[in-house]
C-alpha cells in the first residue's frame, strides 16, 4: 500500500485545513459535558438519556458490558455519529453537535482506537514528524525545515513514552505496546486537551500494562483522559473515578472500591467472579 494511500485509510482525522478553533473555556465548568444524549440504531437506543461530565485534568475510566453504548459514547464526542437529541459541549465555548469530525479534532480531542495505526516503514522519531505535520499551526515551519521548537517537542514525547532510545529503529520493529505508546506520543504530538482512549491494554504483557497506567496517570492533570477498558486489573491500577454505563445509560460513577461493591454494577458486568476480577 502506498504511503498516502495509507494516510488515507486511517481512522484518525487530521485537520489540515480546519480554521483554528478558539480556546477551550474551563472556567465555568467541566471540559465535556453530554446531557441526555440519545441515539437510535434502527429503533434500538445504543445510548439512552446518557449525562456525562467529565472535569479538565481528570483520568476517567469507562466500563461497562459489551454493547453498553461506550464506542457509540465515543463517536459521539467525536463528531463520528450525531446522537438523536441532547447536548455534548466541550468546555463552555464548543457546542460539539454543531462541529464536524476534523472541526472536534482541531480542538484538542484526540482518539486512541484500539489497534495501533503507526506508519511501520517510517521510523518512531518520523511517526512523531508526522503527527505533527497535521497540525495546520505548525505545517509551514515543518515544511521550511523542522525548527528546534519541533525538535524538542519530539524529544519530550520521546521521553514521555518512553521510546527515546528506540526513535530511529522503524515502528514496524516495535512490539505491540510500544506501537500503543508510539500512537499515543503521535495524539500528544498536537497537544490535545482530551485524549479517548480505546481499550489501551488488550494485548499487552503485564510489564507494558505496568508501563502504560504510568504513563496515562502521568498525561492526567496536563491533559483530560477519558480511558474505555475490560482489564479491571489496569482499571483498578489507574482509576480515581470509574463511570459503568450498561444499557446506553450510567449505571454507577465513583471510586472503584464504590463501583465494584455497587451489587448493580456486579449484577450487570463484574458478575459471579468479581471478587477475583477487581480484588
Ligand atoms: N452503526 C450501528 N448500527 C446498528 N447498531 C449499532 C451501531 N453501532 C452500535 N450499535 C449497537 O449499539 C450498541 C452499543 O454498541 P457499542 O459498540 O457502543 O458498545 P460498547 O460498549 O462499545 O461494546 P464493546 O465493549 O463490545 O466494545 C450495541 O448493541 C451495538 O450492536
Amino acid at each position: 500500500m502506498s504511503f498516502l494511500r495509507s494516510l488515507a485509510d486511517r481512522e484518525r482525522v487530521f485537520d489540515f485545513l480546519v480554521p483554528a478553533a478558539s480556546p477551550v473555556d474551563v472556567r465555568h465548568g467541566p471540559i465535556l459535558y453530554l446531557e441526555d444524549v440519545t441515539v437510535s440504531f434502527d429503533g434500538f437506543k445504543a445510548i439512552d438519556n446518557l449525562n456525562l461530565t467529565i472535569d479538565d485534568g481528570e483520568l476517567r475510566c469507562i466500563i461497562g458490558p459489551n454493547g453498553a453504548g461506550k464506542t457509540t459514547m465515543m463517536d459521539i464526542i467525536t463528531g463520528k455519529t450525531r446522537p438523536d437529541t441532547g447536548q455534548v459541549w466541550f468546555g463552555s465555548r464548543h457546542n460539539l453537535l454543531t462541529m464536524n469530525e476534523p472541526e472536534i479534532a482541531s480542538l484538542g480531542i484526540g482518539r486512541k482506537f484500539q489497534k495501533p495505526t503507526v506508519f511501520e516503514a517510517l521510523t518512531v522519531f518520523e511517526n512523531l514528524e508526522l503527527a505533527m505535520a497535521a497540525d495546520k499551526r505548525i505545517l509551514p515551519t515543518l515544511t521550511a525545515g523542522m525548527s528546534g521548537e519541533i525538535r524538542d517537542r519530539i524529544d519530550e514525547v520521546l521521553l514521555t513514552t518512553g521510546l527515546a532510545e528506540l526513535s530511529r529503529r522503524p515502528a514496524g520493529i516495535l512490539s505491540h505496546g510500544q506501537k500503543q505508546w508510539l500512537e499515543i506520543g503521535m495524539l500528544l504530538m498536537q497537544r490535545p486537551r482530551l485524549l479517548l482512549v480505546d481499550e489501551p491494554v488488550a494485548g499487552m504483557t503485564e510489564q507494558e500494562m505496568e508501563r502504560t497506567a504510568e504513563l496515562l496517570t502521568g498525561l492526567a492533570g496536563k491533559q483530560s483522559v477519558v480511558v474505555v477498558e475490560h482489564d479491571m486489573g489496569f482499571v483498578r491500577s489507574i482509576a480515581r473515578q470509574v463511570t459503568v454505563l450498561h444499557q446506553g445509560s450510567v449505571l454507577a460513577e465513583g471510586n472503584m472500591d464504590q463501583v465494584s461493591s455497587d451489587p448493580r454494577v456486579i449484577e450487570v458486568y463484574l458478575g459471579a467472579d468479581a471478587d477475583e476480577e477487581v480484588a
